[in-house]
């Protein structure tokens, strides 16, 4: 697990770290660890332009040209404010030999030190045309400029950045923004308590049988999805459930023939009153938003076991707030928006992803899953993560469905509901990424690659 923090925490642990160093030592570390990098990308070529602004993040990169000419690399740098430019960089780097220009030129590399931490608003013109007018690979110095540092946010020019070297921890923007290759440079800062994290695989402890499990004890998992316009929801989401675990799985709806003959190992039933005991309802896949969902959403919400309410069962919630007092508050709900059905709950995402499920997650005392390229996870006790895609082919019809079912599984199986929703995201988009394998892949070829994902997810 990979810990995030926001820029003014960043700055504060950084004073308090400066304060016990050699004055500049921070800088020349961070500057160095940049110049390793420049030097990894030039492979034995020669050229780099730095693209210096006014703070400090101008000043690493001042000084990693210094560094890079020291190993014979041929370094010019243009100064968006002469006048403002970090003043012992700028020193070193013309003691070095460096060269102040005006055009970017045809170099092998670009070394963005634009703005870093302290960048506010979207790239001044001057900076905004000079980013544009880059052909070569960029290496970001701490993060790409243009780019908002603790939203991820993109509201004009930016740097496109091959790779990023950033410093002590990792930001937001790295987290929620396309930074290229991230490659953490130790400056000695160790700060704690993040403000949310990552998940890495070997943080993922799916739920295995033991020798006295059965088919009950692993956790029974109850899909209430799928309609007569849309019995392929249904299909999806049970099927996701039946291929994430190897406990049983109950189906109940108007869908119970197509899921009979997909699903065969489920347990189909027409309602849900007539279904057996499970651990865990997903509800809302495909069902439509009329009275008898109305009716279903508040039964299983009645239900006393946790509940994952994706589509469908969201905009109900939306619409008649009055299911709410169907629910006892001290079970488990997960709700799996995406951006419109967030809107629709709690208004508008906004620019800052975490915040938005963070406030929606205490509000509603519930999980909050905002799905997109960039999947957030936020708990009512202000836990958050984040899981990125590598690719965008699961934003594909049914896919949304295909994660309700894994979420459904492992909450029946006992999984935290925050970690389950976290471990349901990282394995969709590994499935989709072993089923896509840089092809287009249907929902269904996502679901199938299930067990693959778990596969690995357990292997590693
Ligand atoms: N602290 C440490 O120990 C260490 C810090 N380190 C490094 O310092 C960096 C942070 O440096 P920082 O705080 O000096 O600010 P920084 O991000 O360079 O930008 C400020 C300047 O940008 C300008 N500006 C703002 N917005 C803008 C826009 N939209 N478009 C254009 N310009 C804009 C703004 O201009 P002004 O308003 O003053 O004219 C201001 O002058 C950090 O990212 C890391 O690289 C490392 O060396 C490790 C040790
Ligand atoms: N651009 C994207 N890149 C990667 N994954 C995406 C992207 N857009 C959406 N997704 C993922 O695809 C799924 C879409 O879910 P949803 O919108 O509910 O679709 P559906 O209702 O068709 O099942 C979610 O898991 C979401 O995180
Ligand atoms: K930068």
């Amino acid at each position: 697990m990979r810990g995030v923090w926001h820029t003014e925490r960043v700055k504060s642990a950084e004073e308090e770290l400066m304060a016990v160093v050699p004055p500049g030592s921070l800088m020349r570390k961070a500057a160095f660890g940049v110049a390793t990098h420049a030097l990894r990308l030039l492979s034995g070529r020669r050229r780099v332009t730095l693209l210096v602004g006014a703070g400090n993040n101008g000043g690493d990169a001042l000084w990693a040209g210094y560094f890079l000419r020291r190993r014979g690399v041929g370094v010019s740098a243009i100064l968006l404010n002469p006048a403002k430019a970090h003043a012992e960089g700028l020193s070193a780097f013309r003691r070095a030999g460096g060269r102040i220009v005006d055009e970017v030129g045809t170099p092998d590399l670009v070394i963005d030190g634009i703005v870093g931490l302290s960048a506010r608003g979207p790239l001044r013109p001057d900076a905004a045309a000079l980013v544009e007018s880059v052909r070569a690979p960029i290496l970001a110095v701490d993060l790409p400029s243009g780019i908002d540092p603790d939203t991820g946010e993109i509201s004009g020019p930016f740097v496109r950045a091959h790779t990023t070297v950033t410093f002590g921890c990792l930001k937001p923007v790295h987290a929620l923004a396309d930074c290229g290759d991230v490659h953490l440079v130790d400056i000695g800062l160790r700060p704690t308590d993040p403000d949310f994290v990552l998940l890495d695989r070997s943080d993922i402890a799916w739920p295995v049988p033991g020798p006295s499990d059965d088919k009950y004890t692993q956790g029974v998992t109850g899909v209430a999805a799928g309609s007569a316009t849309y019995p392929g929801a249904a299909v999806l989401s049970t099927g996701a459930a039946v291929l994430a675990t190897s406990g049983m799985v109950r189906y109940a709806g108007p869908a119970a023939d197509a899921i009979r003959a997909r699903w065969p190992e489920t347990i189909c039933t027409g309602s849900i009153t007539d279904a057996g005991r499970v651990q865990a309802w997903v509800v809302g896949p495909g069902t439509g938003t009329g009275s008898s969902s109305d009716g279903v959403l508040r039964s299983v919400l009645e239900a006393g076991v946790p509940v994952i309410a994706d589509a469908d069962a969201i905009t109900l919630l939306a619409q008649h707030p009055t299911l709410w007092d169907a629910r006892d508050p001290d079970t488990p709900l997960v709700l799996t928006p995406h951006d419109r059905e967030f809107e629709r709950l709690a208004g508008p995402v906004g620019v800052d992803r975490v915040a938005a499920a963070r406030k929606a997650a205490q509000r509603f005392n519930a999980v909050v899953l905002l799905k997109g390229h960039r999947t957030v996870v936020a708990a009512p006790d202000g836990r958050a993560l984040v899981n990125s895609a590598t690719s965008s082919w699961p934003a594909t019809a049914g896919s949304g469905d295909v994660l309700s079912g894994i979420i459904g599984a492992l909450l029946a199986g006992g999984v935290e509901p925050f970690l389950a929703a976290g471990y349901a995201a990282y394995a969709h988009v590994l499935a989709a990424e072993l089923a896509a394998d840089g092809a287009p892949v249907p929902a269904s070829g996502l679901m199938e690659a299930i067990p693959a994902a778990i596969r690995a997810l357990r292997r590693s």
